[in-house]
Formats: C-alpha cells, structure tokens, sequence
C-alpha cells in the first residue's frame, strides 16, 4: 500500500527551494495540502521575495495538487501556523526546515552572526513548533521534524553558530518526543546531507549536483506518516542511504570512596578505563542514565572501591546473589537517636491529612490545646529513623537496589502514649529474609526506648521488587500476620482524600526517599509518577479507626498492622472500611477514584473498649445497628464466665471468651428491641432482647451495668416459652453464684 497524505496538511519551512521545496512537492503529489513557506530571504538571510514559494506553489498546483504559499519569518511561528488553519483548517505536520548560514571561524564570530542563527533555526523552529503544539495535541495527531546537521553531531570548521542552533534543535525534539507521546505528537530529528542552496559553500560543485533533495524527502515523508511510531529518533540521511544515530556511554569507572574526597587524580588514574568502551551501553533517558548513577550511589555507600565497573559489580553481586539471608538475618543496625518537640508530632499529623477544618484534630494539631497529644502512628517515626539513614545498606548479605524497593506492610504496637516531645532511642534487628520469587521480603523489628523503657515495636517489612529467586524461605514465623477482614458488610466507612502535594508534605517527618517527589527517581521503579509513601495511608487509616472507635483518645491504641497492595497517588481519595470484632477494628482501605484495593489485611487493637464512647457507637445510623449489637454481645460475656458456659450448653451459642459470638445479630433500633439468631448451623435459638430506648443507651454508652440491667428488670430477654424459661433457669443459677 502506498503511503497517502490525503486529508493531511503540511507545513513546510523554507521550502522556496532545495530540501524544502523537494518536501512540498513530495506530500503534494500524495495527497497533502501544503503550506510553501519561504521569507525569499539570501542563504544569509538578507533580502526578503515572495517569488521562490509562488515558485513551488505554481509547481504543485501545476500537478493537481493544493498548495498555498506563506513569506513570513519562522520567527513569526504564530502568523505561520495562522495562515495554514486559514487556508485548510488544521495541521498535521510541520517540517522545520528553513536555515541559513553565517559561517565564520569561531574568532571572528559576530554577535550578529551568532545570534541571527539561533533565531533563524532554533528559535524559529521553537515558535513555529509551538504555534502548532495545542492543534496537535488536541487532535491527537501530529508530525514534527526538526533539521539538524552532521556539523551539530561532529562539529565544523568555521560553524561554531551553525553547530550549536542544530545540535540545540536535537535537544529541543528530544523533549517534545517525550511530551508528545501520550497525544500521538511525534517528533523526529534528520541530519540530511544534500546538494542544496546552504551546502554549495563547503562541497565541491559536482558532489552538490550529486546529492540529490530527492535522496532525503522519501525518509521524511515516512516519519510524518500516521503508520510511523518512530518518536524520538535521530537519521542521517543522503545520497540514498538512511542511518539511526544513538547514544553510547562507556561502562565508565566508580571514582569515589564512602567518606573519602574526591580527587582528580583519581580521575586521572581511571581515565583508561573510563574513556574504554568496551560493553559499552546505549542508554535512551534519562531514567535509564540516572539507574547507573543510583547503582554508584548505592556501591559507594556500602563501602565500594575506587575503579569499579559498576555494572558489573552490580551483575555479580546479583549473580553472586546480592542477597544472602545467613548473612543478613540476625544482623543489627546501628542504634539511632531521635530528639522530637511538638513540632515534629504536628508536622506528621498534618502529614497523615489532619486538618483545622476538623475541630476534632486540635488536639494532634496545637500545642496550646488541653488534650494536646501525639498521633499514636507517629510510633513508626523514630523508628525508620535506623534505615532512612542508609543503614540498609550497610548490611552484609543485603545488597539492594533503592530504586526498587517498596514498602510491603507495616505493624506498630505502642506499650503507652507517646509523649509529644523528647528523646527516643531504636534499636533495628533484620529479622528474617524471604524469597517470595517476584521480590525478597526483608523483616525489620525496631524496638524503640525512652531511657530503659520500651515505649514501642515496629515490624518494617521491605519488599525489593525484582531481587526475588535467592533459593531463600518463603515464609516466617516472625513474621506478623496480617488478617482478612469478615465477611460482612463494614461497619463503618470514611472517606478521605489525599492532596496532590501529600507526598511532599509527609516526607518532611522523615522518609525522604525520592520515589515519593522525583518523577525520574519514581520512573527507575517503574512508576509514572511519584507514589504516596504507604506509612501517609497508614496514618489516614489509622486515624479514621482513632476517631470512629475510640473517639480520638491515643491512650486506647494499642497496635496497627498494614499490608500495602497497591500504590496510592498523592491526589487520590481513601476509602477506609472498618468491622469492629470486640478491641480488633479490621480495616481495608481502597482508592476511591479506582475502587482498587491498596491497604488489606490490616487491623488496628484497641485497649479497654469497655470503655466506648458513645459517640463511636452511635455514629453512622443503620450502618451502626451491627456493631451496637455485637456490643451488647461482649457485654454478655461480661456477665461471667459461668453464664456464658452455660448459655452455651443450653443454646448451643458459642460465645467466645473475647466476647465474639458465632451467632449473628441484628437489632432494631426504632422499637428498642433487638434479636440474637443462632449461626446456620442450628435454627432452634431464637431470643429477643427488650429494652427501654434510654436503657438500651445507657447499657450500650456503658452507664449502665448489664447485669444489673439483667437482674433489675430493665433488660429483659425473651425467647420462645421452652427457651425463655430455660433462661431464666441459668439466670436464677447465676444470681446465686
Ligand atoms: C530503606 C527504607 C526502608 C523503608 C522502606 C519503605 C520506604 C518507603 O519510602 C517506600 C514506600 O512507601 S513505597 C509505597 C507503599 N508501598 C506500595 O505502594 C507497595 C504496594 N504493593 C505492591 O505494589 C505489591 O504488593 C508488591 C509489588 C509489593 C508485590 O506484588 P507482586 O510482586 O505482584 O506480589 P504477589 O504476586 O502479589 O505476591 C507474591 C508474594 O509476595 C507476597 N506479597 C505481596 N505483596 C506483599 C506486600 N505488600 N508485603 C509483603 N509481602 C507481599 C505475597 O503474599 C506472595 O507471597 P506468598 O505467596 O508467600 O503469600
């Protein structure tokens, strides 16, 4: 199938002779409506004529084709762009070609001669580029070509100017190939060689007539074409051959030592082998050119020597297996400091998204305020403190790759409230090391002190992705189990939404690692954009259990365990889901905007729940009535062992010692009165409870005592005659005991 241009409009610069006019004529004859620019300017831009486009314009219509011609300066690229949406209505494809030349020796080199270059060629191809960008985009379609020259790329006598504004145009397409590339906007850069007007001043006269324009339009008609992907790419091209230029860097050589200058005799000594380019690499971006820098960052950082390869140090420390469980576990981190005042709990409870706008966040938010307390996930802090300072990586048997590693779940038990200023001393074990095949697990238990006291554990669990297929364990006892939620609708949901600069904003309570605000950096993990960091989403669950459980109050926390499944983006909403089971609140956490799961697993212990606020319970309407019961459920238990024994045997319930029931409930809040069916595996219970609205409260806000509500008449349960009296029996029993 021949390539077509029909229904395409292309404009071309420069195109009142030589290459540009070989351009026009070409995308004419298949089809294209053309602009014909040309300022009709001499090769050194003075002079200004409308007769070379005419020129070219009489040529295609003479041919059938459509072409209309345009005599502004490129350094007019709006009135360009203009024009061509005035003649046909849109553009598709630009072809920046106009140029002239000022050749000097670089000494003499004018201001004039440097300045009129870069006008003409990379400012003129800026703006006109620019004027077309927005159609473009919007019609998520669109060809650049951008004209470079083989004196950019090597160099030329005599073309210092010349070379820069080409070598300038590379760099400039470079980027819109990479902003372009998500709308279908492709830019591509040539180096033509060609007889033409611009190279009759440096090529012998026979060598001119022999390099024909014709030789050069066929590749540029190819990049502009919708079937063409090339994005990106760098052709020389002349004479009727095409070739693809890329980029080749030598392994190079490490030039620096942990805690040592650098120096540049250093560099002198390696200079060989830096300048050696054997196995050299080709890297494409910026990402992959940096992925060798981070590597250096992390050899020099676990003690690597001066005149590595780094490369290879990198592939025989993995082939070497850069992880070695039976020399990492049992390893310890040095022991780390954290002195922390109010400002440090402030800034990680704003962190986590607390907020003014909630009167109930003062108290975590100012430290004048009566109740003024430390979010009690603000444990994990001094805590991380150990491995943010690079002390991973001074692990024997755990060679890592920063750039690939992920926060794979979290647990933190607090041994009492944190105070909201002072010294906290962590002490960091690896625990374990597991080969879970797409990535290596790394359990890291932090205890954290005040003085001799132990204020709080942390389990960190790291997951290097890709560093997996160590012939490592797969499992751990050490390991704290993270749980499924039950199979239930939630009995409570909040949802709460990040900001785009909640990434930015947490970091500064400490995990400065870049994956979190540096594209480049979140790149090499394979992520469009910067991540959350899981411990904000962490902190936003967390404090949604806080506040609908335990009504704000930190002395009840008691421990948190996460998994993370998912990446959160700074920017996206949480939905937490939370089922109260007695003191275990299980949470799940998703994503709003996507419904895709990103916190599983996870629970947060509560201590003293007999002590529930009423607000807690009361909350949320329908969604509540569940969890009342199942309140009302403990409460029983609380009556004694002896009588839930019993209820047991003669029910067949199984109220469990930490108050849970197999049995479901249900209660209806309207009438005060409330039932207690039997699982599915026997229909014979069926009680009712009966209570005054005011008592039910009172027994549910913990006011009143159940068993005396019991034995005082206000809580009454009833269940069919035989049951009911059986109850009573038990009850009767009880009260002599
Ligand atoms: C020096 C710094 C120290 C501190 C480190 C933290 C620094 C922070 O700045 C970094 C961050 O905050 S990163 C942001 C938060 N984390 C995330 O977004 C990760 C989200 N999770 C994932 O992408 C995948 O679960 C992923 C990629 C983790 C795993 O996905 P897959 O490879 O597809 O795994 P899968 O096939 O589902 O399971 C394979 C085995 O791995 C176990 N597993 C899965 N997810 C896990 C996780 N999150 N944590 C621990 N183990 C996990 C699975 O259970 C399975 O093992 P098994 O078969 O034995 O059950």
């Amino acid at each position: 199938m021949s390539l077509s241009f029909e229904g395409r409009v292309v404009l071309v610069t420069g195109a009142g002779g030589g290459l540009g006019r070989e351009y026009a004529l070409a995308f004419a004859e298949r089809g294209a409506s053309v602009v014909v620019n040309d300022l009709g300017a001499d090769t050194k831009g003075g002079g200004k004529s409308s007769a070379a486009a005419d020129k070219v314009v009489e040529e295609i219509r003479a041919k059938g084709g459509k072409a209309v011609a345009n005599y502004d300066s490129v350094e007019d690229g709006e009135k360009l762009i203009q024009s061509t949406l005035d003649a046909f209505g849109r553009i598709d494809v630009v072809v920046n070609n106009a140029g002239i030349l000022r050749d000097r020796s670089f000494a003499r080199t004018s201001d004039l001669d440097w300045d009129l270059i870069q006008r003409v060629h990379l400012r003129g191809s800026f703006l006109v580029t620019r004027a077309a960008w927005n159609h473009m985009k919007n019609q998520k379609f669109g060809r650049i070509i951008m004209t470079a020259s083989a004196a950019g790329i090597y160099g030329n006598f005599g073309q210092a100017n010349y070379s820069a504004a080409k070598l300038g145009m590379l760099g400039l397409a470079n980027t819109l190939a990479i902003e372009g590339r998500k709308y279908n906007v492709h830019c591509n850069t040539i180096a033509p060689v060609a007889g033409s007007r611009l190279t009759e001043t440096v090529m012998p006269p026979d060598l001119v007539a022999s390099l024909k324009p014709e030789y050069v339009a066929p590749l540029v008609l190819w990049l502009c074409h919708e079937q063409c992907q090339e994005n990106g790419g760098l052709f020389e091209v002349g004479a009727g051959w095409i070739g693809k230029l890329r980029w080749e860097r030598s392994q190079g050589r490490t030039v620096r030592q942990k805690n040592q200058p650098m120096t540049p005799e250093v560099v002198r000594d390696q200079w060989d082998k830096i300048c050696d380019f054997t196995d050299a690499t080709k890297p494409t971006s910026v990402q992959e050119s940096l992925q060798s820098i981070m590597t250096v960052l992390s050899q020099v950082e676990s003690g690597g020597e001066v005149g590595v390869n780094p490369t290879a140090a990198a592939a025989s420390a993995t082939s070497a297996s850069g992880i070695n469980p039976a020399e990492a576990v049992g390893q310890k981190l040095p022991p780390t400091t954290f002195n922390f005042t109010h400002t440090q709990c402030i800034l990680y409870a704003l962190g986590v998204g607390m907020s003014t706008r909630d009167p109930d966040h003062l108290r975590f938010l100012y430290e004048g305020h009566p109740d003024f307390s430390c979010l009690p996930t603000f444990g994990v802090i001094p805590s991380q403190a150990a491995m943010m300072d690079g002390g991973l990586t001074s692990i024997p048997g755990l060679n890592i790759d920063f750039t690939q590693v992920l926060h794979g779940e979290q647990y933190l038990e607090l041994y009492r409230p944190l105070p909201t200023s002072g010294k906290l001393t962590s002490e960091t074990t690896i625990a374990d090391v597991l080969d879970k095949g797409s990535g290596a697990v790394i359990l890291l238990d932090v205890n954290t002190y005040s003085g001799d006291e132990l204020v709080s554990y942390n389990q960190f669990t790291v997951f290097v992705v890709g560093a997996g297929g160590f012939g490592g364990k797969r499992t751990s006892e050490k390991a704290k189990p993270s749980l499924p939620p039950p199979k239930r609708a939630p009995d409570a949901v909040v949802i709460d939404s990040t900001t785009r600069d909640q990434a930015a904003l947490y970091r500064l309570s400490g995990d400065w690692n870049p994956l979190h605000i540096d594209p480049s950096f979140a790149a090499m993990g394979g992520f469009k954009a910067p991540i959350l960091h899981g411990l904000c989403s962490f902190g936003f669950a967390a404090r949604h259990v806080l506040k609908h459980f335990a009504d704000n109050d930190p002395s009840r926390f008691k421990a948190i365990k996460v998994r993370f499944v998912k990446p959160v983006m700074p920017g996206q909403s949480l939905q937490t889901e939370m089922w109260k089971e007695g003191n275990r609140i299980h949470i799940q956490c998703k994503v709003k905007e996507t419904d895709a799961v990103v916190l599983a697993g996870a629970y947060v212990d509560l201590h003293g729940a007999s002590e529930a606020s009423p607000e807690s319970l009361t909350q949320g309407g329908g969604l509540q009535s569940e969890l009342v019961f199942a309140e009302i459920g403990r409460r029983i238990k609380d009556l004694g062992s002896e009588l839930v024994k019993k209820v047991n045997a003669v029910f067949g319930w199984e109220i469990t010692k930490d108050g849970k029931s197999a049995a479901q409930w249900t209660i209806d809040l309207k009438n005060g009165s409330g039932s207690l069916h039997k699982g599915p595996c026997s229909g014979k219970a069926d009680v009712t409870f009966t209570v005054s609205d005011e008592d039910f409260m009172e027994v549910v806000m913990g006011k009143l005592n159940p068993q005396k509500a019991f034995f005082s008449g206000k809580l009454k349960v009833r269940g069919n005659i035989m049951l009911s009296q059986k109850l009573e029996v038990i009850l009767k029993d009880y009260a002599k005991l």
